[in-house]
């Protein structure tokens, strides 16, 4: 399906939309820039299309999957907890993580190739579980607990589905052998998310009558134990009820699920396509270098990250070539005029992220891999949606100020002490469409300590 939907965004690319029928439903995609922007700016298009109902057994109505006035007060109220003050608290587990994940590296590269997404994908799964629930699952040293298998299994369980219309009916579904895996990895994650929002609230408790502070946001300041966002959202539930512990799990789960295999990705093609270019890996490690001196095992801060430019250009050159997230849906409230056509109300409209990145008159030669065309003098005329692996307009990613934070530690945090190399060259990389955009025949990189 990503292959079709690409080649056609090919051919109308000049058009900058097109329409097919999946069953009978029309589908619209969006491939450039201006006319995502129709949609994306719009505060009246904020419903989601019908793929997202797939993720609402597991998600029920966080912040991603719902609509209308119930996501525009959970956006309002949840926004606080990405507020900067609270994301730099996060530094020290995004450091604790990545610099554990390069001692196991260090320990198994020697000659051999590693997987390097699978690596990755533990280590921001192991962040994520500590910086929402507060809970330490330690994927990167124990995968097999039944939790980390259940994330991963319903993962896969949900890209299948998309793309297989016959799964989507929810009467039937849970009846065939996938419907039924799926239904048991449910109960484990939904039954997992429980019991650590349970035990949190219960310590959160006896800590109000041991220490005293009696504000919720003195609670969660004052506590010796590392805040979560599941605190953030505790208080508010003892505070005025705002929350009840179920709308609490939804967004909790809805953490879990956006904020791990996002980020996993984003690093890891990052890791690939500077494993490729030894010219610009050698002036990430100059970069580097003049930040951190030869101290490979030092916590990055966020001085450190405001000065590492080069690298941030690479993170973004990465993410516009393999964007985390290659689509996003939107069903139209209102009809809608885009040049010559109307897209009438009802209508999905699918924004191609993957091949709005590729638009030749904002990106030229769009295959290349060149971080300097992210450098601030060479960006400043870019058209404001020809970029947007965040999504862009009201319903963008909550989540930006974090996945960039966690991202460049860990990448500052690997690339200080190693060298990759990609084995796999861009042409024989079989890319996959999935929640992410994955490589199918993975991202195999030798990786040596500097
Ligand atoms: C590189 C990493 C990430 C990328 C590329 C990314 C991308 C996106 C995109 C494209 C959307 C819009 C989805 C849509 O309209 O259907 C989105 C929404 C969202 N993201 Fe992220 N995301 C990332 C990391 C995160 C993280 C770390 C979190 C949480 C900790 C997060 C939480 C969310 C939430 C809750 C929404 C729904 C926002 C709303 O509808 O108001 N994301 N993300």
């Amino acid at each position: 399906m990503m292959t079709s939907i690409q080649g056609f965004s090919t051919v109308y690319e000049n058009v900058g939309l097109y329409r097919f029928y999946l069953l009978f439903r029309p589908i619209v995609v969006l491939t450039a820039p201006e006319t995502a922007e129709q949609i994306l700016k719009d505060s009246s298009n904020i419903e989601k299309g019908c793929f997202y109902d797939l993720l609402r057994p597991w998600l029920r109505t966080g912040l991603l999957t719902s609509s209308g006035p119930k996501w525009r007060s959970r956006r309002k109220l949840l926004t606080p907890a990405f507020h900067f003050r609270i994301l730099e608290d996060f530094m020290v587990i995004f450091n604790e993580q990545s610099m554990l994940m390069a001692d196991l590296l260090a320990r198994d590269c020697g000659a051999k190739p590693i997987e390097i997404s699978k690596r990755v994908t533990k280590c921001t799964l192991d962040i994520i579980c500590e910086t929402a629930m507060g809970v330490e699952i330690k994927a990167q040293e124990n995968s097999n607990s039944s939790y980390v298998r259940a994330v991963y299994s319903l993962g896969a369980s949900f890209s299948q589905r998309c793309i297989r219309p016959w799964q989507w009916l929810s009467s039937i579904y849970p009846l065939t052998p996938e419907g039924r895996k799926y239904q048991k990895d449910l109960a484990t994650l939904h039954a997992f998310t429980e019991e650590v929002i349970n035990e949190r609230k219960k310590h959160r408790g006896e800590f109000l009558v041991t220490e005293g502070p009696r504000t919720a946001d003195d609670c969660v300041i004052g506590i010796k134990r590392r805040r979560a966002f599941l605190d953030l959202l505790l208080a508010r539930h003892s505070e005025n009820g705002e929350l009840s512990l179920l709308d609490i799990q939804e967004e909790v789960d809805t953490f879990m699920f956006e904020g791990h295999d996002t980020t996993a990705m984003g690093i890891s093609w990052c890791l690939y396509l500077i494993g490729q270019d030894l010219d610009v890996q050698r002036k990430i490690h100059e970069e580097l270098d003049s930040v951190f001196g030869f101290d490979r095992h030092r916590f990055a801060t966020s001085n450190d990250l405001s000065r590492l430019k080069y690298l941030e250009c690479c993170l973004k050159e990465a993410q516009r070539l393999f964007p985390s997230v290659p689509f996003i849906a939107r069903e139209l409230q209102r009809d809608i005029h885009i040049g010559q056509y109307t897209i009438p109300r009802g209508t999905t409209c699918l924004v191609n992220i993957f091949h709005i990145h590729r638009n030749k008159k904002h990106f030229p030669n769009p295959e290349m891999f060149d971080p300097d065309r992210f450098h601030p003098e060479n960006s400043v005329a870019r058209h404001p949606y020809a970029f947007i692996p965040f999504s862009a307009g009201s319903r963008n990613c909550i989540g930006q100020k974090f996945a960039q934070l966690e991202e460049k530690v860990i990448l500052a945090n690997l690339l200080r002490r190693f060298e990759i190399r990609s084995m796999l060259p861009r042409d024989k990389l079989l890319l996959v469409g999935e929640m992410v955009v994955r490589s199918h025949n993975g991202l195999m990189v030798r990786i040596r300590e500097r």
